[in-house]
């Protein structure tokens, strides 16, 4: 299984200093969640880490090899990234936008087989859209939308899943079903490293966590540790509670009518 490392590594969050280097190893088995309030620069490191930004200084290594020197075909045969915000511009059903995923996998103009079809059609099942497949994605829905990027990373089957915010537009009960698929993809060795709004998800589901600050200062490390009052205050200049809910904190806002 591939895995994904950091050397030094600062991203190039424009008009802000340094801040600390970051030497993360991401690895088979671990679900990441990454943490910090607006513009502290989590869609900057998940691009930088899918090679889509370069980074100010420092390496992205996966498999020891440093992204750059990578052809993108290969890149893209063990990593995917979810995006938060996407143009789906062109006209493109679903299924069509599923198999998206098969590309890296293809030769050059080489169509999609039976064998791609079917990791299509399932990934889309497994997300509650196989419904859906022949409807134009424009016509969808946020939470669909959203259900197809992940089938879509789902079939194309890298690795290492980056995803920005998987949750965004989902109710609650696709929430935990994409929150179990990732689960499931981690236990069966993929390494998953996602951006999050929301402590309780990270609490719940994620080993290991990286906290960012919009200075560019970071910590990481496994969840249980990370997930500190204290620590998750300063974080987001918010006054939290804590209470427990089978078994694990759960994290709340309050008005410290400041
Ligand atoms: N092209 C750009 N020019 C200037 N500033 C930029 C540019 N791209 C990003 N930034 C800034 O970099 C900072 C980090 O952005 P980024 O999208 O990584 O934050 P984020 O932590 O993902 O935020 P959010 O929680 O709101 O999604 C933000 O302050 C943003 O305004």
């Amino acid at each position: 299984m591939s895995h994904l490392q950091t050397c030094d590594l600062i991203i190039n969050v424009p008009a802000r200093a340094d801040g600390f280097p970051l030497n993360v190893h991401i690895q088979s088995g671990q679900i990441w969640g990454v943490l910090g309030p607006n513009g502290a620069g989590k869609t900057t490191l998940l691009h930088t880490l899918a090679g889509l930004l370069p980074s100010r200084s420092g390496q992205v290594l996966l498999n020891e090899t440093p992204l750059a020197e990578l052809k993108r075909r290969t890149v893209a045969q063990q990593l995917g990234l979810v995006f938060q915000d996407r143009q789906d511009s062109f006209p493109a059903t679903v299924m069509e936008t599923a198999l998206i995923g098969r590309h890296p996998w293809l030769s050059p103009w080489e169509a999609e087989g039976h064998e791609d079809q079917q990791r299509a059609q399932q990934a889309l099942a497994a997300l509650d859209v196989a419904h859906l497949s022949r409807r134009l994605l424009s016509t969808l829905s946020g939470g669909e939308r959203q259900r197809v990027a992940i089938a879509t990373l789902m079939t194309q089957n890298p690795d290492i899943w980056l995803l920005d915010e998987p949750t965004n537009h989902l109710d609650l009960h696709h929430q935990v079903k994409v929150m179990r698929l990732l689960r499931a993809q981690a236990a069966g060795g993929k390494a998953v490293f996602m951006c999050l709004h929301d402590l309780n998800l990270a609490a719940r589901w994620c080993s290991h966590v990286l906290l960012l600050y919009p200075n560019g200062d970071a910590c990481w490390g496994e969840a249980a540790s990370m997930l500190k009052l204290e620590a998750l205050e300063q974080l987001y200049q918010q006054k939290l509670i804590t209470v427990a809910a089978g078994g694990v904190p759960v994290f709340v806002p309050v008005d410290d009518g400041l």
